[in-house]
Order: C-alpha cells, then sequence, then structure tokens
C-alpha cells in the first residue's frame, strides 16, 4: 500500500465531530476503498482544552489542536468544517499553495468567494470538493457538476434550508404561527439561537449560488441571488394555500430565462405555492430536496437529510475518499466550469404565477374594476375565487392581520383570491400598486408565486 495519507481537519462542532469519528470508526474500510490508509494528524479548533462530548475520553482528544496553520502545513488533505469566512479563506488557500486537497462543507465561503479557491485549486493542481456545501448529505453537486455534465440543465428548484421547511411543515400540520413554529425548530437544534440565516433565506440563498453556478457553467455569487426569507409568511396564507391545493415551500430557484430579448438565468430564493401533486410538495419536516429539469435527462429529484451531523459527514467522507483516491492513483476531479458566462437577469424580470388575495367592498362593478387593473398592466387571470365576508367556510378568520377590515362591517368586504397565468415580477408589483390605489379595494393581503405547476 502507499504512504498513509495525512488528513487535518479543521473544525470539530456539530459535524467535525462525526467526521473525525467516523474516520476513526471505520479507518479500515476507508483504507480499502482508497488504496491506502486516511491518518488523521489533527483537528483545529479555536480551544484545545475544551471538553467536547464525542471527542473527550476518546483517542481523538489527543488530536485537537489551536494552531490551525501548523496542521494545515504537511498535510495531503484538508477538511474545512470550521465555517465562516476568515480563518476558513485564509486556511484553505494556505492548504491548497501548500500542496493539499481541500474538503469544505463552507456554503458561506463558496458562494462569497468560490471562484478565488477554484484558482487556486487550479494553478496548485489539487481538488476542491464541497458535496456538503449544498443540501448536506443529498448528492446533488456530484450529479450536476459529473452526471448531468453532457446535458443541458433548464431549471432547479430546491428546498435546500431544512429549518424553514420544518417550520413551514409545522404551520402547514399544526396551524401554528411562523414565530411559534420557529421556537419549536430552536427547541429541537433545528435553527439557530438568531435564525435569521434561515428564516431570511441567506443560507438557501448560499447554496442557490452554488447550485446555479454548477448547472449553468456560469459565475454566480450570493450576491447575484435575488432573495426574500419567510418571515412574512402567515398561518392564513399557509390554510389558503391548503384550500387550493399548494404548500407553501422555500423555493430556491435557479433557471434559464429570456430578459428583453437576453438569454441568461435567473437565481432566486422565496417562499412559493407548490401544487400538492409536485412531488417537493410532499417533502415534510427538516428534509431537503432538489428538483432538476435537464434537456434530456428531463425531471430528477434529489431527496434526504440536508444537515445534521452524521448525515453532513457522510457527503464530506464521500467526497475524502473521491480526492484521496485521486492522490493515490493519480488525476483529478472537476475544475471549476465558468465558459458559459451567462448573465444573471434582473430579478424583477422573472415570470411566474401569482396567488393574490384581497379584501374588497362586495358591491357590483367591483370585480370589474379589479379586472381591468390587472389587464392595463398586460396581467392575465387565471381563476377568481370569491368569499363573501372575509371569512373563510370553516369559520375562522381567513387574515388575522388586517385591523383595518375587522373594524368595518364585515358583511360588505369580500375576499377575492385571483390566480395569474405566468407574468413578469415587474408587471405584477406595478399591479399590486395599482389595486392597492383603487377606493375598493381595502387591503392586499398577501402576493405569493405559484412554482412548480
Ligand atoms: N451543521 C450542519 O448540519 C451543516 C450542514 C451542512 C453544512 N454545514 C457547514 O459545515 C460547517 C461547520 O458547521 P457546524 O454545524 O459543524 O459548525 P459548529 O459551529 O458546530 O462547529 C464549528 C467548529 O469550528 C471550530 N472553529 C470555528 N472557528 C474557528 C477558528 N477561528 N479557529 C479554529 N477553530 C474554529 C469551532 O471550535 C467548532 O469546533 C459550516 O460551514 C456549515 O455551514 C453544516
Ligand atoms: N441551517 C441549515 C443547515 C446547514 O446548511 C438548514 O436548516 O438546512
Ligand atoms: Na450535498
Amino acid at each position: 500500500m502507499p504512504a498513509p495519507l495525512k488528513v487535518a481537519l479543521l473544525g470539530c462542532g456539530v459535524v467535525g465531530t462525526q467526521v473525525a469519528r467516523r474516520l476513526l470508526e471505520h479507518a479500515d474500510e476507508l483504507a480499502s476503498r482508497v488504496g491506502t490508509s486516511l491518518e488523521l494528524v489533527g483537528i483545529a479548533v479555536r480551544n484545545a482544552t475544551a471538553p467536547r462530548e464525542g471527542i473527550t475520553g476518546t483517542p481523538l482528544a489527543d488530536l485537537l489542536t489551536d494552531d490551525a496553520e501548523a496542521l494545515v502545513d504537511g498535510a495531503d488533505v484538508v477538511v474545512e468544517v470550521m465555517g465562516g469566512i476568515e480563518p476558513a479563506r485564509t486556511l484553505i488557500l494556505r492548504a491548497i499553495e501548500g500542496g493539499a486537497s481541500v474538503v469544505t462543507a463552507n456554503k458561506a465561503l463558496l458562494a462569497q468567494d468560490g471562484p478565488t479557491l477554484y484558482k487556486a485549486a487550479d494553478t496548485a493542481g489539487v481538488d476542491l470538493y464541497f458535496e456538503a456545501a449544498v443540501a448536506g448529505a443529498i448528492p446533488i453537486v456530484r450529479p450536476v457538476r459529473e452526471s448531468l455534465a453532457g446535458d443541458q440543465v433548464q431549471r432547479v428548484l430546491g428546498i435546500v434550508n431544512g429549518t424553514t421547511n420544518y417550520v413551514l411543515d409545522r404551520m402547514a400540520t399544526e396551524g401554528l404561527e411562523l414565530e411559534q413554529a420557529v421556537k419549536e425548530a430552536q427547541a429541537l437544534g433545528y435553527a439557530e439561537a438568531d435564525p435569521t440565516a434561515d428564516v431570511e433565506g441567506y443560507d438557501a440563498a448560499a447554496k442557490a449560488a452554488i447550485l446555479a453556478s454548477l448547472a449553468f457553467h456560469t459565475r454566480v455569487s450570493i450576491d447575484d441571488v435575488a432573495r426574500e426569507g419567510i418571515s412574512a409568511v402567515t398561518a392564513a396564507d399557509v390554510q389558503w394555500a391548503q384550500r387550493t391545493g399548494h404548500t407553501i415551500k422555500l423555493l430556491a430557484i435557479a433557471e434559464r430565462n429570456t430578459s428583453d430579448g437576453v438569454a441568461g438565468i435567473q437565481v432566486r430564493v422565496h417562499p412559493a405555492l407548490v401544487p400538492d401533486a409536485h412531488p417537493l410538495a410532499g417533502v415534510r419536516g427538516a428534509f431537503n430536496a432538489v428538483f432538476v429539469e435537464a434537456e434530456a435527462a428531463g425531471e430528477l429529484m434529489f431527496y434526504g437529510r440536508g444537515a445534521g451531523g452524521a448525515p453532513t459527514a457522510s457527503a464530506i467522507l464521500g467526497d475524502l475518499v473521491s480526492v484521496a483516491r485521486h492522490r493515490v492513483l493519480g488525476g483529478r476531479g472537476p475544475v471549476e466550469s465558468s465558459y458559459a458566462a451567462l448573465p444573471v437577469l434582473p430579478a424583477d424580470a422573472a415570470r411566474t404565477r401569482f396567488q393574490v388575495r384581497l379584501d374588497v367592498d362586495d358591491r357590483p362593478g367591483v370585480l370589474a374594476q379589479v379586472a381591468a387593473a390587472l389587464a392595463e398592466h398586460d396581467v392575465s387571470i387565471e381563476a377568481v375565487r370569491q368569499s363573501a365576508d372575509g371569512h373563510s367556510a370553516d369559520g375562522h378568520s381567513a387574515d388575522g392581520h388586517s385591523a383595518d377590515a375587522d373594524r368595518r362591517d364585515p358583511t360588505d368586504v369580500a375576499r377575492l383570491l385571483l390566480t395569474t397565468h405566468a407574468a413578469p415580477e415587474r408587471a405584477l408589483a406595478a399591479t399590486v400598486a395599482a389595486l392597492t390605489d383603487l377606493d375598493v379595494v381595502r387591503d392586499v393581503v398577501s402576493v405569493l408565486r405559484v412554482e412548480g405547476a
């Protein structure tokens, strides 16, 4: 057998602990798969003497060090699971320049500065692998980067944040308001104490940028992603979605599109109504799924656990075996593919269907005025549903935050639910402004995009 490969682990938190344990527990099998043994030479942490569950009292404790730089120097493979931009970026670049291959789970860094890492890896002739950075355990980076390398991806629709999927699922199944569901997610350890990165869609936007770069052979950074989180989604939105045969999901969307004659791509993250018949609607709890539409392959769906120590470690160790095999047998994995350099089109040019809920005066001619406002902006109505007095059939208030409407005589209020045909986002924004200005419209209660239809 060739000489053992020296593996340096940066970070020993949720993911790092599981990577270290599995490296130790499955050492013999991993050696057989790689063609030589993987020797964990050290684990860099902030405080090497602090007690750690799963590490203290095991042989792994002796490997802890707070000198990450010294650990990186001399390693054959560096596994970065510390997270954050710095010092992760500097350490990864140091590893690459020293000739080590790198495996990272760091979506934030890749979405902000991926090209710098790719370029360094290319110059040094080493591998940069990152399966764990998108949708944890689910193989999606490799399928898009390799299995679909001969196809033309048209669209990627992903549920790539487990925390928000759990929150929306609890709102749908238990009728919880967002705040209660987020508290539950925190109690279960899905959401952080500060849930902003998940709830406001930043985590999903980083993953969307990475997926879009791979799918469309184009550099896409997190700054190119139009982002809207789930903080405005109410229990009433979720109930109305259910009544119309939809489920609300936070989607990461990357698609080919044309705007003003320019062919490019659009990348966005926002809550959307997904028809119950679509496979993404059935993704429950904290699970993730990525739905890919490709020219020749057709529709594909990748499903599984997008987070958690052991599932994420599975993706890391798969990458580790791959890059280690390259060091044993020669050769390299894929390098950055950004030849297409497609323009990232403005977010307001995206074409989608919309569902708009309105409280209007319940009297003759109102529907005609509403329809005229849509027609004026070239937005075509697919369906209209009306319920009198703003209350749902089951007798509960269907809105919950329209204080103005509640103060008026409820008998002269009608709730309209309009579904549009596909329309450009900017036309819809203009339509909503026009509807808000109409005297007969009391409140535009919610506007939600419909995807996957
Ligand atoms: N937790 C998940 O389910 C999950 C899923 C997919 C990807 N990821 C990614 O994996 C990475 C790690 O996530 P985690 O949940 O294990 O994080 P964590 O906070 O549990 O662990 C981070 C570890 O890195 C160490 N660390 C941080 N800064 C350091 C520094 N400056 N010097 C030395 N050590 C330092 C900490 O001591 C800790 O051991 C992140 O990039 C995250 O986005 C996590
Ligand atoms: N916080 C992420 C997991 C790490 O990407 C999620 O909820 O899916
Ligand atoms: Na993955």
